[in-house]
């Protein structure tokens, strides 16, 4: 039922500190047909933005933006969450025009996380110019595969993966165990990759923790390994730390690294990752997150 991880909403002390870093380090472009404020509007492709920094008390997360394909699709997802005693509301007129759709609705996940749901996203075609000469993020034919992936954290981890299976009909694509210690009593932590109705491997993670700035990561996809080796470049000159070396992801094959935000997560800079068909997919479990790199540095 959900098309594709559309927007994410940042809340910042300095939004312009996400202007600098969104546009000289990501090569992302500051979207010329949003308001110039104190907000800070990131745009990558036919969407108006794709990253939306609001002055904030903290640095964090603020939601996520899931796409359905239609109205339909959202009010039969309101009849969802309706019969389930999911609470939501209805963004205002004007909330739906600052993010550029036609109707949305709030909510939250089962652990806190909070997102808007929404139809009828605008395309502005405004020519997407990367500061960084980047030729094009991956996000599918008119954005439909949305922007990339976020990884959000979990501690009610299999009420939250019931959340976005059984109630916004996400699929399960894959699922880790990850085991900190040598102890065979620990049981780990679970981390769900979840896809939308679209090729992308994952639109959607849930890691078993809690993080305070509402978000494990955020992941962005270009389409070239130059481009992922020229960002790298950008990240070393500014010293930028680096969370996780090169690597490539054993699920989705992602040629990537991670690298601190403004925000206070990491971001994932990556290539390569698979074009799955769902038509035919069953969910896998992954002993290993990578078949080499990505040493982890957090
Ligand atoms: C394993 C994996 C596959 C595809 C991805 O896009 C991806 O981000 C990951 C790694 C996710 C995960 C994370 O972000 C938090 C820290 C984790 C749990 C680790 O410590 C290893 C894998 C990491
Ligand atoms: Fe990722």
């Amino acid at each position: 039922m959900i098309s594709s991880m559309g927007y994410v909403f940042i809340a910042a002390r300095d939004p312009q500190q996400w202007l600098s870093y969104g546009t000289e380090v990501l090569g992302m472009m500051q979207a010329p047909g949003m308001p110039a404020g104190d907000s800070v509007y990131l745009k990558i492709d036919e969407r108006p933005f794709r990253f939306a920094v609001v002055p904030g008390e903290e640095d964090h997360l603020l939601c996520c933006g899931l796409e359905v394909r239609d109205g339909a699709a959202l009010d039969q997802l309101c009849k969802r969450l309706e019969e389930a005693g999911v609470a939501f509301a209805w963004g205002s007129a004007a909330e739906a025009g600052e993010r550029c759709v036609r109707r949305f609705i709030r909510c939250s996940d089962p652990s806190g996380n909070r997102l808007e749901i929404y139809c009828g996203a605008t395309l502005d075609y405004l020519k997407f110019v990367s500061p960084q000469g980047i030729a094009g993020f991956e996000t599918g034919c008119n954005g439909s595969a949305g922007f990339g992936h976020a990884v959000l954290p979990a501690s009610k981890l299999e009420e939250t993966h019931a959340f976005y299976t059984e109630l916004l009909g996400m699929g399960d694509t894959d699922y880790m165990n990850f085991r900190f210690s040598e102890d065979p009593a620990d049981p780990g932590l679970g981390l769900y990759f979840l896809h939308a109705d679209n090729p992308r491997h994952h639109s959607l993670a849930l890691f078993e923790c809690e993080n305070a700035a509402g978000c494990i990561h955020l992941m962005l996809e270009v389409s070239t390994v130059d481009e992922v080796g020229y960002c790298l470049d950008r990240v070393l000159a500014r010293d930028i730390p680096v969370t996780s070396t090169l690597g490539r992801h054993t699920n989705d094959r992602m040629l990537s690294f991670y690298m601190m935000t403004p925000g206070g997560f990491p971001l994932e800079f990556g290539c390569q990752g698979l074009q799955m068909d769902w038509s035919d997919y069953t969910p896998t479990v992954s002993a290993t997150p990578s078949l080499w790199g990505h040493k982890f540095a957090l």
